[in-house]
């Protein structure tokens, strides 16, 4: 479940009428969802997303509507935030920040095709390219500065061979990625699942949920994509997922000397970033609503098999 907040007709109603967006025709709650209440909202001139904010640092959500306007005028396929008539895009409804979007087509895909991994992987090196010039700053809340001191907090519910697993991981990346040239720095999506994409057919409806949004090593995003797009059920990469993905990628942003060095690092870094989060859930910070956790172990597999058989070799950038 996903609506937290619930909603009557008139709150919406009175929310739309500050908007050229139509009148309230129907509403209904979205299951889908984990952290924010969204309602799928039907007027007599479109379809539109309603979020309320449940949680999170508030005073952040005008950087994730900079980041969401500037990928919108780029024409990157981004649900980019309803302007009211005086250009207003927050709002607060039942006591909550409210932000109203343009329903995107398309279904998350389970099983994607090699279609739809080029679509992503073009996508994601277009938004790279144009998101290396935003302005906006929000330091990137789950690198190596994350890392740091949050693996200390699950250690005592792991095996000791997991402890060094983890300490052992956690200060190879410190060498790396805290010692070596900066690599290309740009806004992140910083979460783009497969859950956080739409495809209709094979066309790419858009990219959603951005609020792991942030700024910071751009590599860091292409690694989270192919651990979660380019994986098989053992950990091992899917090496026709993982090409169509890249060179679609690299044909829009070819990626610098250091960031080919730091590939494999980064695939261990993202991978051990989500085992450790979904770590947290489970022992220490268990969400307030009663939903069914990540399974952690799923990116400790994957971490083990970067570590057992590597990355694979990146494709050539396109000439
Ligand atoms: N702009 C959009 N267009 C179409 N569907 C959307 C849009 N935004 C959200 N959704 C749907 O709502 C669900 C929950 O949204 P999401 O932002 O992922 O919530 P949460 O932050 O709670 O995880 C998504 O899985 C998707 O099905
Ligand atoms: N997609 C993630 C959930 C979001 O990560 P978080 O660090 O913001 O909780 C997952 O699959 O674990």
């Amino acid at each position: 479940m996903a609506v937290f907040t619930p909603l009557t007709e008139t709150q919406v109603e009175a929310l739309l009428s500050r908007f050229d967006a139509g009148s309230l025709v129907s509403m209904e709650g979205v299951a889908a969802g984990t952290e924010n209440t969204t309602f799928f909202v039907t007027t007599d001139r479109r379809e539109l997303v309603l979020t309320l904010f449940e949680q999170g640092a508030f005073d952040e959500l005008p950087f994730f509507v900079d980041l969401l306007d500037y990928l919108d005028e780029h024409r990157l396929p981004v649900p980019g935030p309803l302007h009211d008539r005086d250009g207003v895009a927050l709002h607060r409804l039942a006591d909550k920040p409210a932000l109203l979007f343009p329903r995107l087509p398309g279904k998350h895909p389970h099983a994607p095709n090699l279609t739809q991994c080029r679509a992503l992987g073009d996508t994601l090196g277009r938004m790279h390219q144009v998101s290396q010039h935003f302005t906006g700053h929000r330091p990137n809340p789950r690198d190596l500065h994350w890392l740091l001191p949050m693996h200390h907090k699950v250690l005592v519910y792991l095996s000791p061979d997991d402890q060094a697993l983890m300490k052992d991981e956690v200060e190879t990346y410190q060498g790396v990625f805290g010692t070596g040239p900066e690599l290309p720095q740009g806004a992140l999506h910083g979460d783009l699942f497969r859950d956080n994409t739409l495809f209709d057919g094979d066309r790419l409806g858009g990219l959603i949920d951005f609020y792991n949004g942030c700024t910071g090593d751009l590599l860091f995003d292409l690694a989270i994509v192919i651990n979660d797009w380019a994986t098989e059920p053992d950990g091992r990469l899917n090496a026709e997922r993982h090409d169509a993905i890249l060179r679609a990628y690299l044909a829009r942003r070819p990626l610098t000397h250091a960031e080919r060095e730091e590939w494999p690092m980064m695939l261990r870094m993202t991978a051990l970033r989500y085992w450790l989060s979904r770590l947290l859930v489970v022992y220490v910070d268990p969400p307030a609503h009663d939903l069914t956790p990540h399974d952690p172990e799923q990116f400790r597999t994957i971490l083990l098999a970067r570590l057992q058989y590597g990355a694979l070799p990146l494709p050539e950038d396109a000439t």
